[in-house]
């Protein structure tokens, strides 16, 4: 196989949270006055968190103050989501079949550590991955291709055997940019939401069909 890393987007793509993340959003920032519809939210939800507050309300925020927001829609998010927390179908196999095969793997996600710890701990998966590369590791995150290529380097593998697994446009597009091959996970995206990207080489709802 072409591939020696494999790559995990973790919101959306390893666990199905994301309306999570949309509803916990839309009602924080709703009550800031943002006026901003669920749809809108579903587009936004991409990149840090004070990179989405930046693009919301330009200059409104300090970088302390946007912090503390960060924090705040998190512990809401977790304890919305914590009830459900669960890997998408046959990851578990996908990963410990990986482990055994010698192919590295890391998490590439925008999420703060705080949330990935959540989801690597409660989940203890934490022994799959070579390196965790959150929002706190890169100076710019998705669609830049920085998360991905630090995921790269931290493992030891030129991005061309790198095979990334992505739930949104934007993700899809950072690995693009970082010259990777994506799978493309349709939890809350449509198949036609992607036209136009090139890197992806297949389409899959979870990863029961998925095999080497
Ligand atoms: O890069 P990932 O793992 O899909 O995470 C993206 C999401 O991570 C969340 O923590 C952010 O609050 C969201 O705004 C962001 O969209």
């Amino acid at each position: 196989m072409k591939y020696k890393a494999f790559l995990f987007d973790m919101n959306g793509t390893m666990i199905d949270d994301m309306p999570y993340h949309i509803q916990a959003w839309h009602r924080i920032l709703n009550e800031l006055g943002a006026g901003i519809s669920i749809e809108r939210m579903k587009e936004e939800c991409y990149g840090k968190n004070d990179e989405l507050l930046e693009r919301i309300f330009p200059g409104r925020f300090s970088p302390e103050e946007k912090k503390k927001m960060s924090w705040e829609k998190e512990k809401q998010y977790q304890d919305s989501f914590r009830p459900h927390l669960r890997l998408l179908d046959g990851l578990a196999e996908v990963l410990a079949k990986a482990k055994k095969d010698g192919i590295k793997m890391a998490i590439g996600s925008a999420a703060i550590m705080f949330n990935i710890d959540f989801v690597v701990d409660e989940l203890q998966i934490r022994k799959y991955f070579d390196a965790l590369i959150s929002a706190d590791e890169v100076r710019i995150s998705k669609p830049d291709p920085e998360t991905f290529l630090v995921c790269a380097e931290k493992l030891g593998v030129a991005p061309e055997n790198c095979l990334v697994f992505e739930d949104s446009p934007k993700g899809v597009e950072a690995a693009a940019r970082a010259g990777m091959d994506c799978a493309v996970i349709t939890s809350l995206h449509e198949k036609e939401d992607f036209d136009g990207i090139s890197n992806i080489v297949r389409f899959m709802k979870d990863y029961t069909a998925f095999s080497w």
